[in-house]
């Protein structure tokens, strides 16, 4: 695979500018697949990157290469693939056509259907799957702010992979249980749509017992739907995912104390669906509850509460009004 050949990150939006950017930080050649609005940015702005902690990360335009034209592809030693999932098929029919046959391919989404898809027509290619612990917000102006904590897990590989790509401000860690992994993640996931339809950064809904109420009541349901279909999920910090609903429920002071010693989430936090509604995109909710309604259904389990807030997000899509500001009690149907 070589590390001498460049990385080219499919999909230059929030992860894929981040990653992409703090890898070429630390002297790797590295090639952005952007879009026509991005490619505009960048190349005025350059690339900030800021942190949780402070730190910040500056890179002129010219020190990442970027492109429209997947042909960017032809050399590449790994691909990140990191653009929302309902577009991954469209980028994998890019990669097969202009990638070498050797090139690792990396998932960086979230979701557990996407290595599928990479796998089925990437033609043979080696496809890893991969887990973004940490939120980034595309904050405009070139600037792309990581504002939580957590290093990027992926698929343990023979040429260690996870390892390769790893680099100063950016810890990347192979695991032997990434689909535990991700599961474990699209459990924390079915959070995005909640941040999405409170309009609230993450910090401030986790500092309300009433939210994480909600968010306890949804994660229930969907580990109960894991456990019935045999699946367990693992996790990526010192937390297992069956113990976060009796967490979550906890006083505000016992899970302020527990969430402060697992994990760094500072006030501009937002999830990735807040970041679609707000700009009148699709949201992944069909790859994130959908997976898990889909699951549901062929073990007869009930998720009333994740079918409503699949309802909910659907209707803010059709609307195009953007994050809608529903309380706790809105959502549940109870106001
Ligand atoms: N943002 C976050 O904090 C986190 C996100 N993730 C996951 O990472 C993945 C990426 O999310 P995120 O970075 O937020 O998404 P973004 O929407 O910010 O970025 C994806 C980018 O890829 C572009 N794109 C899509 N298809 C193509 C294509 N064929 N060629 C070129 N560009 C393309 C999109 O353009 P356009 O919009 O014009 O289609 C967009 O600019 C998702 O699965 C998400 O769930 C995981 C952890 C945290
Ligand atoms: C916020 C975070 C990190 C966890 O839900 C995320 O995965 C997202 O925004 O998509």
């Amino acid at each position: 695979m070589g590390t001498d050949r460049p990385i080219v990150v499919a999909g230059a939006g929030a992860i894929g500018c981040f990653v992409g950017g703090m890898l070429a930080a630390a002297d790797r050649r590295v090639a952005l697949l952007v879009r026509p609005r991005v490619k505009t940015e960048i190349e005025r702005f350059g690339l900030r990157l800021t942190d949780f902690d402070g730190a910040e990360t500056k890179l002129g335009a010219g020190r990442v290469a970027l492109s429209e034209d997947p042909a960017i592809f032809h050399s590449a030693g790994i691909v990140l693939v990191t653009v929302k999932s309902a577009d991954t098929a469209d980028v994998a029919d890019q990669i097969a056509q202009h990638a070498p046959q050797d090139a690792v391919i990396v998932s960086l989404q979230n979701g557990v259907g996407n290595v599928a898809i990479l796998n089925e027509r990437l033609g043979g290619r080696r496809v890893l799957a991969g887990m973004v612990p940490f939120n980034v917000v595309a904050m405009g102006e070139g600037r792309f702010h990581r504002s939580t904590s957590g290093d990027i897990i992926v698929g343990e590989d023979v040429e260690n992979t996870a390892a390769a790509l790893s680099v100063s401000g950016l810890t990347m860690r192979g695991s032997r249980d990434i689909t535990g992994v991700q599961w474990g993640k699209l459990i924390i996931n079915l959070n995005n749509a909640l941040s999405a339809l409170s309009d609230m950064p993450l910090a401030a809904q986790l500092a309300s017992r009433d939210w994480r109420r909600l968010f306890a009541d949804q994660m229930a349901e969907g580990l109960a739907v894991l456990k019935a279909a045999g699946i367990t999920p693992a996790s990526a910090t010192p937390i297992p995912p069956n113990w976060m609903p009796t967490l979550l429920r906890l006083p505000d002071m016992v899970f302020n104390a527990i969430l402060g010693r697992t994990m760094k989430i500072d006030p501009q936090a937002r999830s990735s669906m807040w970041q679609d509604l707000k700009q009148g995109r699709k949201t992944e909710i069909d790859y994130l509850q959908g997976a898990v309604i889909a699951l549901a259904e062929q073990n007869n389990v009930n998720v009333p509460l994740m079918r409503r807030i699949v309802a909910l997000i659907k209707e803010v899509e059709t609307s195009g009004k953007g994050p809608p500001r529903l309380s706790p009690q809105q959502i549940r149907g109870v106001a």
